[in-house]
């Protein structure tokens, strides 16, 4: 029976090739099949008394896939305790999941920041079978990132991004070396530098003037109100489309799109580190990647407004935008569909990159304003005397208000809007420090370590925005806060326009102050961030009141 059971499995077939071979061979063949656990006791005593010479199985292949198995195996040990030797240092982490574990899910900048203190500038990751190189201080990150952008500004892989969604010419994941990547910053800094944003000058105004209002009548939904504000910027700047309230349709789809990034992209999906997952079905354990797909598919943040604005153009009914321009050519030629679909990925690109970013700014403004009464006087006692205090501030006014632009500044240090950046990857191996730096590893600049780094900002947790002023001042945070090299944010005029403009209005138009509870006491607000790559303080009790109310605009 056991011979029958035996040559009824594959191994046991017998081969023409094996004819001729020693007994020797064959008994040692079957050896290793037991010792592999392919066969039981009986299983091979009954083997060996039952097999023939001729019936002796291919079982040479079996021993040869082991040995180049164990050597394979054995050189990829070799290989990486050779290169443990040359890693920054890495925390020690656990076996095959490596430092997985040791990365908090909300707001690991704090972890890496404190590994700082044990490990120093430089810390090397192993994430299963990934390097991250993570650069806690502001020499590291400017020498590889700013000195060394030539080969430091990919983006790391993604199988998610790029193979599941195909997002790898989307203007965050697209290639250093893509033609289309140089196409896309032509396009950013044609809509976003300098001289376009002053162009936006008159419906930063307006937007301003709506939040204004808004904050008056409804003040404790003031973040519901800064983005609205931001949103409706954006979406004008991008495709000429007007926000009509809070609850505006376009509006909702850029929010929902957040949420959905909070929700699925805070963990590292498994598919990252085994890729043939991607062709498994979603009942599969492991494959929660396919639901994230599904949700970021199904918002179509990109699809929808890019439609409304094309009708709108090929109608001949809409106004000037970043859409508007690039859609119609100066002399009359069609669009190609490459052209149409870099301008989708770039219009996008402008809301999920600002539409997020100056909320989280503006409400850390409004919650150091708070905690900081002597500096929000100061602040409002210096747009008082640029404007005589009988009109609101105009964007024109900014180079009268140094100490308004220090608290800006000063706020952006304190609260890093986007702490860690957005992972760079390097092109090939390079040596930093006496360093490996292995090609594709994810590199990340701790921005939020860089701002808090003592040497830099002394008493870094400390909101002084007298450190931005005077003969001496301490290095300018927006070198660090809009990331890197090749990279660094197209939107950062915009951002900083649109900043100033809401800061300086806010304060000449209200008192921020903290609630007071039924006994009149003063409500300590909490700083609570929520999770994901923007770092968002969480909604906190806030008093906003009128203190001038001949300025709130009527229209
Ligand atoms: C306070 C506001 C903002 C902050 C702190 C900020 C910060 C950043 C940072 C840190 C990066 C990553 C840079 C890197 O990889 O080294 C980035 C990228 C980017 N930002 Fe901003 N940003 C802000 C506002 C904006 C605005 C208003 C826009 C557009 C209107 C924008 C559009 C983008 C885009 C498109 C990228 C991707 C660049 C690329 O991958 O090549 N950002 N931003």
């Amino acid at each position: 029976m056991w011979h029958r059971v035996l040559r009824s499995h594959r191994a046991f077939r017998p081969s023409t090739r094996d004819a001729g071979k020693s007994a020797w061979t064959r008994r040692y063949s079957l050896v290793t099949l037991r010792y592999h656990g392919r066969l039981n006791r009986k299983l091979y005593k009954s083997a060996v008394r039952h097999s023939e010479p001729r019936d002796y199985i291919k079982m040479d292949s079996t021993l040869v896939f082991i040995v180049l198995a164990s050597s394979t195996l054995a050189f990829i040990y070799v290989a990486n305790r050779r290169n443990q030797a040359l890693f920054p240092p890495t925390p020690p982490g656990q076996w095959f999941l490596g430092n997985v574990k040791q990365i908090p899910a909300r707001q690991p900048w704090f972890q890496f920041a404190a590994w700082r203190e044990l490990y120093g500038d430089i810390i090397h990751l192993k994430l299963i079978n990934k390097h991250m190189i993570i650069l806690n201080s502001k020499k590291a990150t400017l020498d590889l990132l700013d000195g060394q952008s030539n080969i430091y500004s990919h983006r790391p892989k993604s199988v998610f991004l790029d193979e599941v969604l195909d997002f790898s010419n989307d203007v965050f994941r697209v290639r250093a070396d893509d033609p289309h990547f140089k196409a896309h910053r032509r396009m950013m800094h044609s809509g976003l530098g300098p001289r376009a944003v002053r162009e936006y000058q008159p419906l930063q105004i307006q937007e301003t003037n709506t939040m204004l209002r808004s904050l008056a009548e409804d003040p404790d939904k003031f973040i519901a109100h800064i983005r609205r504000n931001a949103g409706a910027l954006i979406m004008k700047v991008a495709y000429g489309y007007t926000v009509s309230s809070v609850d505006d349709y376009y509006l909702k789809l850029v929010e929902r799109h957040f949420e959905i990034l909070e929700e699925t992209m805070s963990l590292p999906l498994m598919i990252e580190f085994f890729p043939t997952l991607k062709y498994l079905p979603s009942w599969f354990p492991f494959t929660g990647f396919r639901k994230a797909e599904k949700m970021i598919r199904d918002n179509m943040t990109d699809r929808i407004p890019y439609d409304w604005a094309k009708k709108q153009v090929e109608s001949g009914n809409f106004v000037d935008s970043f859409f508007a321009r690039f859609f119609q050519k100066e002399d009359g030629a069609t669009t190609s569909q490459d052209e149409e679909r870099m301008l989708m990925r770039v219009c996008a690109a402008l809301y999920i990159g600002g539409a997020d970013t100056t909320v989280a700014a503006l409400t850390s403004f409004f919650y150091l304003m708070e905690t900081h009464l002597e500096i929000q006087q100061r602040a409002q006692s210096e747009v008082d005397a640029a404007t005589g205090g009988d009109r609101l501030p105009r964007p024109d006014d900014e180079g009268k208000m140094p100490y308004l632009t220090a608290v800006i500044k000063e706020t952006l240090r304190w609260s890093p809007v986007v702490p860690l950046g957005l992972p760079h990857s390097v092109d090939r191996d390079d040596i930093y420090d006496g360093y490996l730096i292995p090609a594709g590893s994810s590199v990340i600049a701790n921005i939020w370590a860089i701002t808090h780094d003592p040497e830099t900002y002394p008493n870094p947790d400390v909101f002084e925005p007298d450190r931005h002023l005077g003969e001496n001042p301490q290095p300018n945070p927006f070198d660090f806060v809009f990331g890197f090299g090749r990279r660094s944010c197209p939107g950062s005029h915009l951002a900083e326009r649109s900043l100033f403009q809401n800061a300086a209005n806010i304060l000449a138009v209200f008192n921020i102050d903290k609630k007071r509870d039924p006994q009149g006491n003063p409500i300590e607000p909490t700083v609570e961030f929520r999770g994901g790559g923007i770092s968002h303080l969480k909604d906190f009790p806030i008093k906003i009141i009128v203190r001038s109310p001949h300025l709130l605009p009527t229209t």
